[in-house]
């Protein structure tokens, strides 16, 4: 694994794919410019509205979207984790909301089925049922093996209420676990940074969380901060509330420095 630069996009999808995915590849641009290798886009990138819309144009978003992901990968020759967005499944009327990681020759190294669906009534007022669309993934993330990136574990969103999935990818060697997320404005001022900061700190790894930010539609609004976060917990780089790209360096060393000054993974008992 070599030390590089990771880039964790922020945008504010609204319900129109081709307008996202126009943003996206702007934001995928400045990230390259900047010199990042490895760049993340938050979930619902490619299409974020009414759960009814999304399901109605589920197919056409599927597969565009996985077009558009291998197409920047080679355009820009960088690695990208798109996601979630919504791929059909063989149930009818249900997508799963899929995260992928792609190279820059455009092949499909992961791919990884959100397994925590939204299903909360916010105290702002807002109803979310994920699962009324959603067909909740039921395997665990995988962890991809990268020479150049280190070890790249995949989530989304919701997932990281749920630390025990954590917990597997860092025991299958996770270096690099990303968070892809559309967090509630409303969650997201209390919950957002403290659970990510969690998860780099009790797995000692590095943490890189792509945004949504501002409104979308109707009262949806989420909080932005897209954030790379350090094994020791530290923020490297954090978005702001506008559309924007956060920056930081990945480097094994810091990784190994972080786990030597707490092994608190060689001590675990359960
Ligand atoms: O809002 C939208 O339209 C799009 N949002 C999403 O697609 C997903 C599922 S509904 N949002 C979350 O998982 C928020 C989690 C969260 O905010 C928390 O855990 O507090």
């Amino acid at each position: 694994m070599n030390s590089y630069l990771a880039a964790a996009i922020q945008m504010t999808s609204v319900p129109d794919l081709t307008s996202n995915l126009a943003q996206a590849e702007e934001l995928i641009d400045v990230a390259v410019r900047k010199g990042a290798q490895l760049v993340g886009l938050p979930e619902n990138f490619s299409f974020m509205g009414e759960e009814k819309e999304k399901l109605a144009q589920a197919e056409v978003i599927g597969k565009e979207t996985q077009i558009f992901l291998k197409k920047m990968a080679q355009r820009y020759q960088v690695n990208i984790i798109g996601g979630g967005f919504p791929v059909p499944s063989d149930t009818i009327d249900k997508v799963y909301n899929t995260a992928v990681l792609v190279d820059s020759n455009g092949e499909e190294l992961s791919c990884y089925r959100k397994a925590h669906l939204f299903d909360v009534n916010v105290p702002d007022g807002n109803t979310y049922r994920e699962s009324s669309t959603v067909m909740a993934g039921k395997e665990l993330p995988n962890v991809y093996l990268s020479k150049q990136l280190g070890h790249i574990g995949l989530s989304v969103c919701y997932d990281v209420r749920f630390p025990e999935l954590y917990r597997h990818m860092s025991q299958q060697g996770a270096d690099v676990m990303f968070v892809p997320a559309a967090f509630t404005a409303f969650t997201g001022k209390d919950h957002w940074q403290v659970l990510l900061q969690a998860r780099a700190i009790e797995n000692t790894c590095y943490i890189i969380a792509p945004a949504q930010t501002g409104v979308h539609y109707d009262r949806r609004q989420t909080h932005g901060h897209a954030m790379i976060i350090d094994p020791w917990g530290m923020i490297l780089d954090d978005a702001g509330e506008k559309p924007g790209v956060a920056i930081a360096e990945i480097n094994p060393a810091r990784i190994e420095q972080v786990r030597r000054q707490m092994p608190s993974l060689e001590h675990r008992v359960f």
